[in-house]
């Protein structure tokens, strides 16, 4: 039999309340013992909760009963609304723990009931660890979506297309085998069916990406030694994040600054100077590292020579225009130390963000679903490509194992086990 399980779900005591959840057959019987009574189910109830080993009173709660499987874990829930003091807490746990069958939650346990329960797929999951890590309204919203499960819904649908098809290819396979025409209607609404599955499948893969949209979109500064690059850095992240000389090769490492801007996430990146050569050999590993950091940079800000910029898409900065006349600049005229210009630099920045970002209502996709979706498009692909009826059947079956791999169905007990347990205690 499954263990029930037990956490503080509401954060660290001392608090004003604190919500404590149990989870599992013993559900029920670990309510009746504290309250004396099961409440009708969903309904909250105020009742004086007492340890059931020697009757002593543990604090009055607000209870919830909440019989399952439509409960998020599936399964029998309760929750115990408590005083939010860690003696209460602590008093509350301790007699849940007596109880036998009863033992503490490890971290994402009630989240992988609900997924094994089949109340989430794996998409659902991964969209409600997000938003529990969600800092910027953007990350939250793109989170919502996907823990509501619009895009499980949306694989959901697919399913179920897939199957229809399959189940033509298998039945058209049938016919030829019993050496009768194959009927040619059947194979042409099996090649239409293939082909608009494989263009919604195509349409989600150009979503933008989850991780960028979690950890920040990079921003990359660069540009030859003395530019500017890490006041200008400092002047954008709002504090003192890299050092400022006037020694031309100060920054010589890569300097990473997180700044939420426009309730967008940047991840900000100051680097060496660019130049041909520097006796420094530290200084040459520093601007080994500043290129490769250009190559992963979702925005460039050059503050070099416009001609020598390392990428057409760079952003153009005309920097220090305090004190340097960049008439015929094609870029922004920004001064760190005066602010003349960051405003515009703000705005460009936010706008190239904006077009790296979902929108309103747009998801975001991790490796693993891009990964998956593409997985799917493959094999459809293939499908709707070959005249043979064997290939065309088989593809399809393999398309169903990249649909069951991205819900979840399929999933590697290792790779769950690294999702779950980056999930809090008590969720
Ligand atoms: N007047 C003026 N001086 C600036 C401005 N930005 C930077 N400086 C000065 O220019 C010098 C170099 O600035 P840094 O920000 O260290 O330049 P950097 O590009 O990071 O330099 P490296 O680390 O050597 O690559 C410092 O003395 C700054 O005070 C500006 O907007 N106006």
């Amino acid at each position: 039999m499954t263990d029930t399980i037990f956490a503080l779900s509401s954060g660290a005591p001392p608090a004003g309340i604190a919500v404590i959840r149990v989870s599992g057959p013993q559900a029920g019987p670990a309510l009746l013992a504290l309250a004396h009574r099961l409440p009708p189910p969903r309904m909250a109830s105020l009742n004086l909760l007492r340890d059931p080993r020697d009757g002593a009173p543990l604090d009055r709660a607000l209870v919830l009963w909440l019989p399952g499987p439509a409960t998020v874990s599936g399964e029998d829930m309760a929750e115990l609304h408590c005083h939010g003091g860690r003696a209460v807490i602590a008093g509350v746990e301790a007699a849940l723990g007596a109880m036998a069958g009863l033992r503490r939650a490890e971290p994402g346990e009630f989240t992988r009931r609900a997924f094994e329960n089949g109340r989430m797929d794996l998409n659902a999951v991964e969209g409600l660890s997000d938003l529990l890590a969600a800092e910027t309204q953007q990350q939250r919203r793109a989170a919502l979506m996907m823990a509501e499960g619009h895009f499980s819904r949306r694989i959901d649908t697919w399913r179920h297309r897939l199957l229809d098809l399959s189940a033509m290819a298998e039945a058209a396979l049938d016919f030829s085998d019993e050496d009768d025409v194959p009927d040619a209607q059947i194979e042409e609404r099996i090649g239409a069916g293939i082909e608009s599955l494989a263009e919604d499948v195509a349409a989600i893969l150009s979503a933008p990406s989850a991780e960028r949209l979690r950890d920040g979109v990079r921003v990359v500064l660069a540009g030859p030694p003395n530019a500017g690059k890490s006041t200008l850095l400092n002047a954008l992240v709002g504090r003192e994040a890299a050092i400022v000389s006037d020694i031309a090769g100060t920054t010589r490492d890569r300097i990473e600054a997180p700044a939420a801007i426009g309730g967008i996430a940047f991840l900000f990146t100051d680097t060496a100077g660019l130049r041909e050569s520097t006796a420094d050999s530290i200084e040459a590993i520093g601007i080994d590292r500043a290129r490769a950091a250009l190559e992963g940079a979702d925005i460039i800000l050059w503050l070099g020579p416009p001609q020598d910029t390392p990428r057409s898409d760079a952003l153009l900065i005309g920097a220090q225009c305090d004190r340097v006349d960049h008439a015929g600049h094609p870029g922004l005229a920004v001064s760190a130390r005066t602010g003349e210009g960051m405003e515009n630099l703000v705005a460009a920045l936010l706008r190239q963000a904006r077009t790296l970002l979902p929108g309103e209502g747009e998801y975001a996709l991790h490796a693993r679903q891009r990964e998956g979706a593409a997985a799917l498009h493959r094999h459809l692909s293939a499908a709707g490509h070959t005249t043979d009826l064997l290939v065309l059947a088989e593809e399809l079956r393999q398309a169903r194992r990249a649909i069951d791999a991205l819900t979840g169905r399929a999933g590697t007990e290792d790779m769950l086990d690294r999702l779950f347990s980056g999930f809090c205690i008590g969720k």
